[in-house]
């Protein structure tokens, strides 16, 4: 895992050293694709302990816990984008910054889906359900790395009693690669091939070696 050695998928660039975190699927190729589509996805964190997911109610994704975003629209910077995104679907603000890249190609789709990931550890105003999204805190517990991993250094604390804990089961199946470097405020980058069965069928992940 030398980080000079690192070899980015096609799509994804990144000019800071980074620790590879995750992969698989090398058996497959990397999938072509015509089109890049900017995407937003934002998350709010609270004392390295709590988050906040939105169950999307339409569109893609229904039916998944993810963080709140959608298209950036023509003329809006990413940032803005999550910033509006964020107070449509949860009707909350936040001091978002981006924290995470990620790409994402389906086989048969020409249009790729570039994700900017933003956070923030702080929000104004009061969570509201909206149209698109139920938003509902989670419990992030413990650190979702394994225990000696060179990326976990953030103690999480006790599990709460009170939230359930992230429903890795009804999510992207990508998420439970990249949220862990999220969680351990690792900027991070990734890139996942799904097949047309919406199964992932290769996958990279890797994040700063240091936290930000
Ligand atoms: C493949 N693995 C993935 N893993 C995690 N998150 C993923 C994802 N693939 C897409 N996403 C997110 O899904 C939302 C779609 O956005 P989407 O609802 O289409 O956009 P937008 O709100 O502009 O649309 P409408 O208002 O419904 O037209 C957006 O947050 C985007 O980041």
């Amino acid at each position: 895992m030398s980080q000079q050695t690192l070899v980015l998928p096609p799509g994804l660039a990144h000019d800071r050293p980074l620790v590879e975190a995750a992969s698989g699927g090398a058996e497959n190729e990397w999938v072509k694709y015509d089109k890049v589509k900017q995407y937003t996805n934002a998350f709010v964190i609270l004392d390295d302990k709590k988050v906040l997911l939105g169950l999307k109610k339409r569109g893609i994704g229904m039916g998944l816990w993810n963080g709140f975003g959608g298209k950036v629209d023509p003329g809006e910077t990413p940032e803005q984008a999550a910033v509006r995104e964020l107070q449509e679907e949860a009707g909350i603000t936040a001091p978002l910054q981006q924290c995470g890249t990620l790409l994402f190609v389906v086989d048969g789709v020409d249009t790729a889906f570039d994700i900017s990931v933003f956070n923030a550890y702080e929000y104004t105003g009061t969570v509201t359900e909206s149209e698109e999204m139920r938003p509902e805190w989670f419990s992030i517990q413990k650190s979702m790395l394994p225990p000696h991993h060179p990326l976990t250094t953030i103690d999480h604390g006790e599990a709460s009693e009170t939230l359930p804990p992230i429903p890795l089961q009804t999510m992207w199946a990508d998420d439970e690669f990249w949220l862990p470097l999220m969680f351990a405020r690792r900027y991070f980058v990734g890139r996942a091939d799904f097949g047309a069965d919406n199964k992932m069928r290769r996958w990279w992940f890797a994040a700063e070696p240091t936290p930000a």
